[in-house]
């Protein structure tokens, strides 16, 4: 197993600039997941880390030793690809066992008349059968391997092209995109495969994808990038719970965190819609920040909502949407200079409230996340806990 290092990665394909030298350790063993949007390199990176790509600066080191110099298959990495890439014309088990086939036998053991001769071929093949074998029991494909990829369904294919990796016994595992071409419901599933699979090996997994929610649940930690650079590394709980940027604020998290814009008061105090908060901010007066509030840190009020370190606004139901064990509430800011924001709410709840309703929304300001003008996240200061004054319709 082998720990990877990145360091200033910087690559671009013509004048257009990909990577901007990208700085990453990865330890051995861990699930280290690249997300962010498309086009901001994080499959350039990958295929670099493979060898399949060359990078214009920095070097890659796996295990402690730079492979730079090192063709893709020298470098003990296997990639799983979106695409499966598996050949048509072969059947599973030959597809499983290609990378052996082509490690472990001579060219003249290949060659179709000379491979019914040689005795040193038949045993060497009773090997790569018996580690197909054994990749194929783990992945519950032993009853297909004789079938063409074509017979196969989606989340077949798919693992196929894992166990064509698995047989390497690979040090480092690239995933990019794996899973992009299932349907939902089938990715839910592979997602828990790939993370026990994971914890079975012991391997250094990297894995890209766009999706948040496969970093988010798969991953010891994930690394956010955007534009050729990481935004922020830590894990999961860390992206979600203190994301260091709005950009990392708005990509992490479904539905969207709620943006809403503070003015800075006198003293660096914030005001929400023209309201005093507890929040203070080491800023002039006179500029605008942006208030970060998660779906499930708003809840429905009632009464007077009074009481330190709670703020609230009101706002107007757009529509209810049912996930069944919960709703997501879409609200309008009437009237502010605002986008609408969204809240989670139990099936009670969300029956407690009509279309149209005019509604009063409270949060805990310590739950708020602030953002300076340039995006960067601000550590307020008087975040009080809660006063408990206000009633949530929530429980
Ligand atoms: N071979 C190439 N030649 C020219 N430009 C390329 C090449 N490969 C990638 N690019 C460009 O580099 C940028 C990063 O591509 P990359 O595939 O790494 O992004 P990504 O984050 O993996 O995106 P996606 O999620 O859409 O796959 C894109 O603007 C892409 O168009």
């Amino acid at each position: 197993m082998a720990k990877v290092t990145l360091s200033s990665i910087a690559k671009s394909f013509g004048s257009t600039k990909v990577l901007g030298g990208v700085d990453l350790d990865i330890a051995d063993g861990e699930f280290l997941t690249l997300v962010g949007p498309s086009g901001c390199g994080k499959s350039t990176l990958i295929r670099i880390i493979a060898g399949l790509e060359h990078q214009d600066g920095g070097s890659v080191a796996i295990g402690g030793s730079g492979v730079d110099h090192l063709r893709p298959h020298e470098r003990r990495v296997a990639m799983v690809f979106q695409s499966y890439a598996l050949y048509p014309h072969m059947s599973v088990g030959a597809n499983i066992a290609l990378p052996l086939t082509m490690s472990r036998l001579k060219l003249w053991q290949r060659l179709p008349l000379l491979r019914q001769i040689s005795a040193q071929r038949r045993t060497v093949m009773r090997g790569i059968e018996a580690d197909v074998a054994a990749v194929a029991t783990q992945l519950q494909l032993d009853h297909l391997l004789a079938r063409k990829p074509a017979q196969l369904s989606g989340g077949q294919r798919q693992r196929v092209a894992l166990g064509r990796a698995m047989v390497r016994n690979p040090d480092v595992f690239l995933m990019d995109e794996p899973l992009s071409n299932l349907d939902a419901k089938l990715r839910v599933h592979m997602r828990t495969e790939l993370a026990e699979l994971h914890k079975r090996l012991g391997a250094t997994f990297i894995y890209v994808t766009h999706d948040q929610v496969e970093a988010m649940t798969m991953s010891d930690r994930v690394a956010m990038m955007d534009s050729g650079s990481v935004l922020q590394l830590g894990t999961p709980s860390q992206l979600y719970e203190k994301p260091a940027s709005l950009k990392v604020a708005q990509f992490i998290g479904s539905p969207a965190i709620n943006l809403l814009p503070a003015a800075v008061a006198q003293g660096g105090r914030l005001e929400l819609f023209g309201r005093p908060l507890a929040l203070a901010v080491p800023l002039a007066s006179g500029q605008t920040v942006t208030l970060g509030i998660r779906s499930e840190a708003l809840s429905l009020v009632q009464g007077e909502p009074v009481g330190n370190g709670r703020a609230w606004f009101s706002a107007r139901l757009r529509r209810k949407e049912n996930l069944g064990s919960e709703y997501i509430l879409h609200f309008d800011l009437a009237g502010r200079d605002a986008a609408g924001v969204t809240m989670r709410a139990t099936p009670a709840a969300a029956a407690g409230v009509n279309e149209a309703a005019e509604v009063t929304l409270g949060f805990d300001e310590a739950a708020a996340h602030v953002f300076a003008a340039d995006g960067e996240r601000i550590e307020p200061r008087g975040q009080g806990a809660a006063s408990g004054s206000v009633v949530p319709l929530r429980a």
